[in-house]
């Protein structure tokens, strides 16, 4: 199943607002601050570092996605590095529950478990970079959800395109079922001129009004104050295209003002930074069988003005 949806910066000023080092320069040059080098990895396509994947070991979290020098994804300033908490900003992997769990943190133990560089950076036949991360079942993850399990997420970098790809095999022999989504941080100028399409027509659970259905009637979503919500089963279609496959629903999240102040690992002044939007199968879960996998995935495609 393919859907899309558009995400739409307010101005390309946005994007112009570029860091100017790339994030491994700001590693090296702050190494407090910021993540340990030994604990990132970078997918660089061209010569000149200009389109550039960092992803952190922590959660196998997305940093960064430069698409020839233009950042399109926001990290918080106030993220902590400690391998521990999930990293505030990025991509953050949501496995094997989204939302408050009864048998483990918020949203899983994938974004804060530690993954395994399968495949280092690489160029493809296509000429695409690839880089494969898996995670398998251990004793930590089955103190909280006793299944055998192996996650194998592939990133794919060309010029304009980003793709990433979760597949989730039950390698035990009983079934199990899970949520998952991919929780994607856009980085914004001014986050009230930022609209998301393809949302029109659409039920939704609002989280910020207790957890109410609502059908969206906008056809371009637009974001002035706290919104958190779910959408069911998007499947219709700028600056940043994301395309999706098998990840049929999507939430819109911004913390806005107080929720911001009250997270310790997001600057106050940082909400009208980022939107997140994201990808997930999160309405109903998703069942596997001994043997069975899953895969969905996310493409974003850098629009030209
Ligand atoms: O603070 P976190 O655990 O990273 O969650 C951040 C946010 O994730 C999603 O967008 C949820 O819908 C929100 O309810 C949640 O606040």
């Amino acid at each position: 199943m393919e859907c899309s949806l558009w995400f739409a910066f307010e101005t390309i000023e946005a994007l112009k607002t570029v860091r100017a080092s790339s994030l491994v320069d700001e590693v090296q040059s702050s190494p407090n601050k910021m993540a340990a080098v030994k604990d990132i990895v970078t997918l660089v396509l061209d010569k000149d570092h200009k389109t550039t994947v960092t992803v952190h070991l922590h959660g196998a979290t997305v940093l960064a996605w430069k698409a020839q020098g233009k950042e399109i994804i926001f990290l918080s300033e106030g993220a902590v590095y400690d391998n521990k908490k999930a990293i505030r900003g990025g991509i953050p992997l949501v496995f094997p529950s989204f939302g408050p769990w009864e048998l483990g943190p918020q949203h899983g133990f994938a974004r804060i478990s530690r993954w395994k560089l399968e495949k280092k950076p690489e160029k493809d036949d296509s000429g695409a970079m690839t880089a494969v991360f898996t995670l398998n079942d251990n004793k930590d993850t089955r103190k909280m959800w006793d299944h055998k399990f192996k996650l194998t997420y592939t990133l794919y970098l060309t010029e304009k395109t980003f793709k990433t790809t979760l597949k989730v095999d039950n390698t035990g022999k009983e079934t199990f079922t899970f949520t998952t989504l991919l929780h994607t941080y856009f980085r914004t100028d001014d986050v009230t001129k930022a609209t998301v399409s393809g949302l029109q027509g659409l039920e939704y659970v609002d989280k910020v009004h207790g957890d109410g259905k609502f059908t969206e009637d906008r056809e371009l979503v637009t974001v002035a104050g706290e919104v958190d919500r779910a959408y069911a089963g998007v499947t219709g279609g700028g600056k940043v295209l994301m395309e999706k496959a098998n990840l049929p629903d999507t939430v819109v999240w911004n913390p806005w003002v107080d929720k911001a102040k009250a997270m310790g690992d997001f600057r106050d002044d940082e909400y009208p930074s980022m939107l997140c939007v994201e990808a997930g199968h999160v309405a109903t879960p998703l069942s596997l069988g001994a043997g069975q996998s899953f895969t969905g995935s996310q493409t974003l495609t850098l629009m030209d003005e």
